[in-house]
């Protein structure tokens, strides 16, 4: 899968980035291969999501950040780039369907603006479907719950079908049957060789698909190294004890317990 040939779907290095005043990322590392499943771990403000903002440009940073063999400053191919925010704004004004959310995601594969194709709204019911939400597929998103305005959300980031898929905590809110169904999801991605980099506090599905666990502690990578097997347990606690770990810091005993957002 991954060739000397291929640049890293992600390359970066020494990324540091500054907030508010405070150092939240202090020179991390992180290179990623076509298809493979990253996880990013690690305590409540450790930077992961500041990371993976970092990662697709949304935040001013130091060091380098190559996407596709191209540095982020000059890179241009964002339809391969599937981005999924921690905490999807609320819509203003008239509130967009449910349709209408997942097939915006799909318009970004255009060189210009303009209608969804037969396609696009192909793909997008298509997707619908499996998170679960055909039956509010017309309704105004700002009508569901929270745990279905998430998938919709999930739904828009894999519907323009990216080369690289990067999600925020796209567990947080949605129960287990729809977990289930989200790791599918990702499943049939990773076979067909989409990078994923997701955030997470815990894998329980997604754990079997995951082939490296990224652990940030305060601003720094703590451990890389392997994922463990199948298991819905706390990951970020397994690696601690695995027999096998690439440790680039010592991992404390008494790791993070995954748990919900503040
Ligand atoms: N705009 C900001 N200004 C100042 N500090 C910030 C800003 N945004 C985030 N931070 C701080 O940066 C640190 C890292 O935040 P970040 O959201 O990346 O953590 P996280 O690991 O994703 O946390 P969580 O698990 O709670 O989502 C936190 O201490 C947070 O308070």
């Amino acid at each position: 899968m991954t060739s000397h040939s291929v640049p890293p779907v992600i390359d970066a290095t020494g990324v540091t980035v500054d907030l508010g005043g405070t150092q939240v990322l202090r020179g991390v590392d992180l290179r990623v291969m076509p298809g493979e499943f990253v996880t990013i771990l690690g305590a409540n403000g450790s930077g992961k999501s500041t990371l993976v903002r970092a990662l697709v440009g949304l935040l001013p940073h130091r060091g380098s950040i190559e996407l596709f063999g191209t540095p982020l400053g000059r890179f241009t191919d964002h339809q391969r780039v599937g981005y999924m925010a921690q905490r999807p704004e609320a819509f203003s004004g008239v509130p967009a369907t449910v349709t209408e959310v997942v097939v915006s995601g799909a318009l970004s594969r255009r060189p210009r603006f303009g209608w969804p194709s037969r396609a696009d709204r192909t793909s997008a019911a298509d997707l619908i479907e499996r998170v679960g939400l055909a039956d509010l597929a017309k309704r105004p998103i700002t009508h569901l719950s929270g745990g279905q305005q998430q998938r919709a959300h999930i739904a828009r980031a894999l519907v323009a079908d990216p080369d690289l898929v990067v999600m925020d905590e796209p567990m947080a809110g949605i129960d287990a049957h729809s977990a289930e169904v989200f790791a599918g999801l990702l499943g049939e991605l990773d076979e067909r060789g989409t990078a994923i980099v997701m955030v997470a506090h815990e894998l329980g599905p997604m754990a079997p698909l995951v082939d490296r666990a990224v652990h940030l502690d305060r601003g720094l990578v703590e451990y890389e190294g392997p994922a463990l097997g199948p298991g819905t347990h706390d990951h970020a606690h397994d690696h601690a004890h695995s027999s096998e770990p690439t440790v680039t810091r010592p991992v404390p005993a008494e790791g993070p317990l995954p748990g919900g957002k503040a």
